[in-house]
């Protein structure tokens, strides 16, 4: 049987609405940027991915083109050799500090192989899913995500309002900037969503005042809603200790209270509580050393750093034979994305923790019919082939011209901080 080759691969750099979020890094702008990848086959099947927007890794995306044209898509181990063979292999360093993941081939491969996957699923008519080993769950929780944010909606508003918003829609306006509003936001999420479970983005302001607003979570909602708190590494090794220890019994996690595996593990020994990681244990060469000083108790995944689906399951697998857990990571994304976690998070053993989404501060989508729903903080897998999700053009033309408009190349929050704070200066570690 003759498999059709990718004939076409577009790269579409978009800006999607986001909220004055605060974090360790600084703020988000009024757009979050997102890069949605189309690649195309002889025979005109569609398949998409979506990856966290950035100038020089949609350069490094338009260059990756003349490799992937022309291959045959259930071949990824040959596109990833091809691609591994044609850029520059990075080490854990050039992650950086920030939050989020700043290396550049693991979202190439992530784009290419998520929308590699769902053009097979659309040829064999089988989801996404079932080219991971199938589904061991029909329905994917997640956690609310709570975030201390400045008063604003984001995108063409600014950093203004909508007087009309009503629900959910006028409560992600609100300023959350200490614990009543941090609980505010959180009823306000779980009612909406369902969520079940609840995580504080922290590292904002000084522990003492995250921390209480951890224990008001937990005053308002009860021992049977599991929380989380993540300082993104901002805590010295004795800050986290002396406020893990407080809270020990209410969190279920603490995550990346402080930075580096050596740190982490000091950590840990001397809590209770698991401890997870989006910035100690960040691929898979962290591995053995994350084992040999026992650096963390969970792993976050998240395939858009982790090189993509298939080395997702990779990673649940190494978890389990080093005693990990997985769960999931997340930043600002739209419904592709979305779908693609949802097939992952169907497939992964031992699922033991909700997995983060930041679904719910974005308002734009670019997949036909809208949003995606929860029910009870989970999202039903897709049954349709491939991703289950397509493409709205005329949404994706939309949030091109924002992009073009709103004049950001890539992601820096310490620069937005500055528009607020002039003197406001990102610290690796800061209590
Ligand atoms: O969106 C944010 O501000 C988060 O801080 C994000 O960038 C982090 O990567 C992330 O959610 C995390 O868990 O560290
Ligand atoms: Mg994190």
């Amino acid at each position: 049987m003759k498999f059709p080759k990718i004939k076409e691969f577009h790269i579409t750099p978009i800006a999607v609405v986001d909220p004055p979020l605060l974090n360790a890094a600084g703020l988000h702008a009024p757009y979050a940027l997102r890069t949605v990848v189309e690649l195309i086959t002889e025979d005109g099947i569609s398949g998409v991915s979506e990856i966290p927007g950035n100038i020089e890794i949609d350069k490094a995306l338009e260059k990756s083109r003349q490799f992937v044209i022309g291959q045959d898509p259930f071949q990824l181990n040959q596109i990833r050799d091809i691609l591994a063979a044609n850029f520059d292999s990075e080490d854990t360093i050039k992650r950086g500090d920030t939050p989020w993941d700043q290396r550049t081939l693991v979202h190439i491969f992530s784009s290419i192989e998520v929308a590699c996957l769902d053009i097979v699923g659309k040829i064999v008519n089988r989801p996404v899913v079932d080219l991971l080993g199938g589904k061991r769950r029909d329905r994917v929780p997640f956690s609310a995500y709570l975030f201390y944010k400045y008063e604003g909606a984001g995108g063409e508003l600014g950093f203004g309002t909508d007087p009309n918003a009503t629900g959910w829609d006028a409560a992600r306006q609100a300023s959350a900037l200490n614990p009543t509003e941090i609980v505010a936001q959180a009823k306000a999420m779980c009612k909406e969503f369902g969520f079940q479970s609840i995580k504080l983005k922290g590292g904002v302001f000084e522990p003492r005042q995250e921390v209480d607003a951890i224990f008001a979570l937990h005053e308002a909602f009860g021992k049977d809603t599991p929380l989380r708190i993540d300082p993104n590494a901002l805590w010295t090794v004795e800050t986290s200790i002396k406020y893990g220890k407080e809270m020990e019994g209410i969190i279920e996690y603490l995550e990346d209270p402080c930075r580096g595996q050596e740190n982490m593990a000091a950590v840990r020994k001397a809590l209770k509580t698991p401890l997870a990681t989006n910035m100690c244990t960040t691929s898979f060469e962290d591995i053995p050393k994350s084992y040999s000083l026992g650096a963390e108790d969970i792993i976050l995944s998240d395939h858009h750093f982790w090189g993509g689906l298939q080395d997702s399951m990779k990673l649940a697998a190494i978890c389990q034979t080093f005693g990990r857990d997985l769960s999931m990571h997340s930043n600002s994304h739209l419904g592709i994305s979305l779908a693609a976690m949802v097939h992952l998070g169907a497939a992964i053993p031992n699922f033991k923790y909700a997995l983060d989404t930041h679904y719910p501060w974005q308002s734009d989508e670019i997949i036909v019919g809208g949003r995606m729903k929860f029910e009870d903080g989970a999202v039903t897998v897709p049954t349709g082939p491939g991703l289950g999700v397509e493409l709205d053009r005329v949404a994706l033309a939309k949030l091109h011209e924002n992009y073009k408009k709103c004049g950001l190349t890539k992601r820096n929050d310490e620069i937005e901080m500055q528009k607020v704070q002039p003197h406001w200066k990102f610290k690796a570690t800061r209590w």
